[in-house]
């Protein structure tokens, strides 16, 4: 029997037919999909008259260019005319072809990448595809999961198969405990800033050794969420204990008698002992330090108290014109550490730090105190369901008694396709996962960084170390 990794199982498993050495025709078995990238997939179907095949293995949701205003999910309207379009046309899509929809007054509603774990839809072994990039997140439960173009969701709809080029295979092994203060998005990031935004270019990413193993649920979905911003193509994680019991608490109505024989199928998905990885990293856990982007590129990052990179060390004439634009869009200069930096605006929310656990950190941090006065911050829940158990753990009263706004769910200000945008020149602590030029609003200035050090920027006014914030109040 030839050693297989986790990924090639779960491609082996879903192949319908290979199409040559490099292509597979790949079954779905789950397909996601937003109001962004979905319109023209719907027109052209209507136009060659076809079907959309398995209308029961579809799901929509309204999240991108949702407005995110303290209204009530019921009194929530879209008033930005081309994004209402946009909304009803997934309402009439999803309408016409049977699908199920969580629409902008959906008391569920929330970025698809929540929604879809948090009840239970995302299983083990299972093939999920999404016109968005962030799709990866569902490696952290053991599903292959990743984003297609706008032109392929036609071809899915239509046949639940999608023509798929296979990837290589890297593992990443990450071992130790993560030092008190730092998080997985703090390992994310010093993973991303040392592979490279293109090091995982081409490949399925396992992660694995005992720091992963560790992990909850939740905070694998932030790593392989942003595996992507290494330019993974599929980010996988074994599914173990913690798998189990987070979608045995998840899955609503999945019976005893569904769940044993599932879970003797769960239980063979991992890389064989002997599987061949086209290439391997370790990093050890020890290492890590709270981590920011202090660039327009999520790779452009170090930690707190390290200076930014000194574009005269860049490696050649490329990597020092690339340190030059980012500083110079930053506004910082080479030397600087990030440690002090006033921040505008804080920002905590998205697919990537918009679960419970990660406002339960941040509202670890806030607690007692309050947001600095020369900031406005705001808490953007990853969905409905997330918002409400804050408010029942009493997390959204700490928020608001420390002066945050306390918003309903979507996407937000990590894109900035609704009304919250940075005005130009603005600097953001942002726990989302993309720093690029113009993300959160022309001219505005993104530093990523985790749920508590995004907090810790609120309430000092600047970019702090989470670690010594008792120190810098005593
Ligand atoms: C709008 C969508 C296509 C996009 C993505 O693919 O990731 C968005 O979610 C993002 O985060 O940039
Ligand atoms: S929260 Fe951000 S990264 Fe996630 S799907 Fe929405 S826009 Fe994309």
């Amino acid at each position: 029997m030839p050693q297989r990794t986790l990924y090639r199982k779960l491609v082996d498993s879903h192949t319908v037919v290979r199409l040559d050495e490099q292509h597979v025709l790949l079954y779905a078995d789950l397909h996601i999909m937003n109001e962004y990238t979905s319109p023209q997939a719907f027109s052209s179907l209507r136009e060659k008259n076809r079907k959309v095949l398995r209308p029961g293995q579809q799901l929509a949701v309204v999240s991108h260019i949702i407005p995110t205003h303290p209204v009530s999910v019921a009194e929530r309207v879209i008033v930005d005319p081309p994004s209402a379009l946009q909304a009803s046309n997934l309402k009439r899509n999803c309408r016409d072809f049977g699908i199920k929809l969580f629409d902008a007054n959906h008391e569920e509603q929330g970025i698809e990448h929540i929604i879809a774990p948090e009840h239970g839809w995302i299983r083990p072994g299972m093939v999920v595809l999404c016109g968005d990039s962030h799709t990866t997140t569902y490696g952290a439960l053991g599903a292959l999961g990743f984003g297609v173009g706008t032109s392929e969701v036609e071809h899915i709809l239509a046949t639940q198969t999608l023509v798929y080029r296979l990837a290589q295979d890297m593992r990443i092994k990450v071992e130790g405990a993560l030092p008190a203060g730092t998080s997985v998005k703090d390992l994310v990031l010093q993973v991303i800033a040392r592979i490279g935004a293109q090091g995982a270019r081409g490949y399925a990413v396992e992660f694995s050794g005992s720091t992963i193993a560790a992990l909850s649920a939740e905070a694998r979905m932030t790593l392989c969420n942003m595996a992507v911003e290494a330019g993974a193509r599929a980010a996988l994680i074994r599914p173990d204990q913690t798998t189990f019991d987070y979608i045995r608490a998840k899955a609503a109505g999945l019976g005893e008698q569904e769940f044993r024989p599932a879970l003797a199928d769960w239980e063979q998905l991992y890389s064989d002992a002997d599987a061949v990885f086209d290439i391997e990293h370790t990093f050890s856990a020890s290492e890590v330090a709270p981590f920011v982007t202090w660039g327009t590129s999520p790779d452009q990052a170090v930690a707190v108290t390290a200076p930014i990179p000194d574009p005269a060390a860049a490696a050649d004439a490329h990597a020092r014109a690339a340190i030059l634009l980012a500083l110079q869009y930053m506004g910082l200069a080479a030397g600087e550490t990030m440690f002090g930096l006033p921040v505008d605006r804080v920002f905590i929310g998205s697919c990537t730090n918009g679960r419970i656990e990660d406002l339960r950190s941040a509202a670890a941090i806030v607690s007692g105190r309050h947001v600095a006065p020369t900031v406005r911050a705001m808490v953007v829940p990853g969905s409905g369901a997330v918002r409400r158990q804050a408010e029942q753990e009493g997390l959204a009263k700490i928020f608001i008694d420390a002066g945050f706004e306390w918003r309903q769910p979507g996407c937000s200000m990590c894109l900035a396709m609704n009304d919250d945008v940075l005005a130009p020149g603005e600097r953001c602590a942002s726990t989302t996962n993309r720093n690029f030029e113009g993300r959160q609003g022309r001219g505005g200035r993104t530093h990523l960084m985790s749920p508590a050090m995004a907090a810790a920027a609120a309430i000092t006014g600047c970019i702090s170390d989470v670690r010594t914030l008792e120190n810098r109040h005593a």
